[in-house]
């Protein structure tokens, strides 16, 4: 990361073969490792697309959160396929539709695989909530094509 620090709710690392800009941070790759390759050719069997890069987040308890966002970034093209992979603590995830402000919430459990693709990141909002409930580390991996 370079250019200024932005304090995140959240602990974050980019794997894969290209900058990213993301919520206006530009994150420098790391090097894939043998258990992510594993794990995102797993998502491209699946999800029948390819893959060149993946965001990781750990949230280290119950306080760390993502708020509300799209990942609608230029280079992620029209209707990405975002393969999304939840390891450890299950946490809430939430979609609300932008113009209707229909709510749909999964309870994303450890070993899940959520793929959004089609008109989810033009139509719909996602986060994962704060929780006071006492919450153990969970690790997301979201799988993402950088054209
Ligand atoms: O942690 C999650 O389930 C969501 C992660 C997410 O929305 C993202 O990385 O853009
Ligand atoms: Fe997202």
């Amino acid at each position: 990361m370079f250019g200024r620090d932005v304090l995140q709710p959240r602990l974050q690392a980019w794997c894969g073969d290209a900058v990213y800009t993301y919520s206006g941070l530009t994150m420098e790759p790391q090097s894939w490792t043998p258990t992510l390759l594993a794990i995102k050719a797993a998502c491209e069997k699946v999800s029948e697309v390819r893959f060149n890069s993946v965001l990781a987040n750990l949230y280290r308890g119950g306080q760390d959160y993502m708020g509300w966002h799209r990942d609608n970034e230029p280079e992620l093209g029209v209707q990405p396929v975002i393969a999304s992979v939840s390891l450890g603590e299950s946490r809430r995830f939430i979609l609300k539709h932008m113009e209707t402000k229909q709510k749909l919430e999964f309870n994303l459990e450890s070993g899940s695989l959520l793929v959004m693709a089609g008109n989810t990141q033009q139509c719909w909002v996602h986060s994962v909530p704060k929780t006071r409930k006492p919450k153990a580390g969970r690790i997301n991996l979201t799988f993402r094509l950088i054209l």
